[in-house]
């Protein structure tokens, strides 16, 4: 097995993340080794961070992200806290920036566990979603499923937080909704060039709601921090909400946004370990660390 590197199994609000450390090497995870981790029940997740040598001055770590179909992202906001609490208890260094393939990240680990993370400027521009086609209004957008005449979800608020995202908004419950048959049909709808992150959204209070997301490149997942993100400015922006949200996900867990003066979104919540190991970065071979092994 070529020279394998450290990894660590985590969770964000069970958004399933595996952390790569892929320092000082030269090589990336492959698409066939993220294939190959997510088939395996042990070690399936939903997105892996790998973290890599520092490619700008002021930054600590560049990092990729991989879902768990071997396509990258562009952000992962439950996936950046998995690093966060890695990082910090590898150093106790608390404050980070990392560089992602979006742009610079801010992140902080407070004195109770919980993880702040600066997600960065939210873009509303159609062709910064990206979308297909021209739509002035992204609060709306003309999109819908189901019969013609009595669509099951429509009009949509789009945005980008780095990633695309489509969310719908629901008056009831946001597990009356088939989104396992939704999602991959929307995901990969036309009018998403880089296909999108697909989130029903139920605005319960002035500073609540509930979320469900099918994720591009990963499924239905128990979390989605940048849909946290983009659903809570969304609710912002169309008038639901204010700029600050509670965001009640699928597993239950919370995670706070709050959409500064400044234009940037950072959003709050916890980050779990699970086991470590080492894993083939070409093949994605694995095996668990001893000391792990019960
Ligand atoms: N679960 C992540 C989102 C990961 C990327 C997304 N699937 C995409 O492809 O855009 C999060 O917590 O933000």
């Amino acid at each position: 097995m070529a020279s394998e590197a450290p990894f660590a199994k985590m969770n964000g609000l069970g958004n399933e993340i595996i952390v790569a450390d892929m320092r000082g090497r030269a090589d990336r995870v492959t698409p066939a080794a993220a294939i190959a981790l997510a088939a395996d029940t042990a070690t399936r997740f939903d997105q892996i961070m790998a973290i890599h040598d520092p490619r700008t001055p002021g930054t600590v770590n560049y990092i990729e992200i991989i879902n768990s179909d071997g396509t990258h992202a562009q952000a992962c906001g439950n996936g950046t806290r998995c690093v966060v609490q890695a990082l910090s208890a590898e150093t106790g260094q608390k404050v980070f920036t990392f560089e992602t393939v979006a742009g610079i990240l801010n992140a902080e680990e407070h004195e109770d566990g919980t993880i702040s993370v600066d997600m960065g400027v939210p873009r509303f521009g159609w062709q910064d979603i990206p979308l297909a086609e021209e739509f002035r209004d992204t609060r709306a957008i003309e999109l819908q499923i189901g019969p013609i005449d009595q669509p099951v979800l429509h009009s949509p608020s789009v945005a980008s937080m780095g990633n695309p995202h489509a969310i719908f908004w629901v008056d009831d419950d946001v597990w009356s909704y088939d989104l396992d048959r939704f999602g991959p049909l929307l995901e990969n709808h036309p009018i998403f060039p880089e296909r999108a992150n697909i989130s029903i959204a139920q605005v319960t209070s002035r500073e609540t709601l509930n979320l469900r997301t099918w994720e591009r490149g990963a499924g239905l997942t128990l979390a989605c921090g940048s849909a946290t993100c983009a659903a809570a400015v969304s609710a912002a922006r169309t008038g639901r909400t204010g700029r600050t949200v509670t965001v009640t996900v699928p597993s239950g867990g919370t995670l706070k946004i709050d959409w500064r003066a400044d234009d940037h979104v950072v959003m709050t919540g916890p980050a779990e370990w699970e086991f470590s190991g080492s894993f083939d970065p070409a093949t994605g071979g694995w095996t668990r660390d001893r000391q792990d092994v019960a």
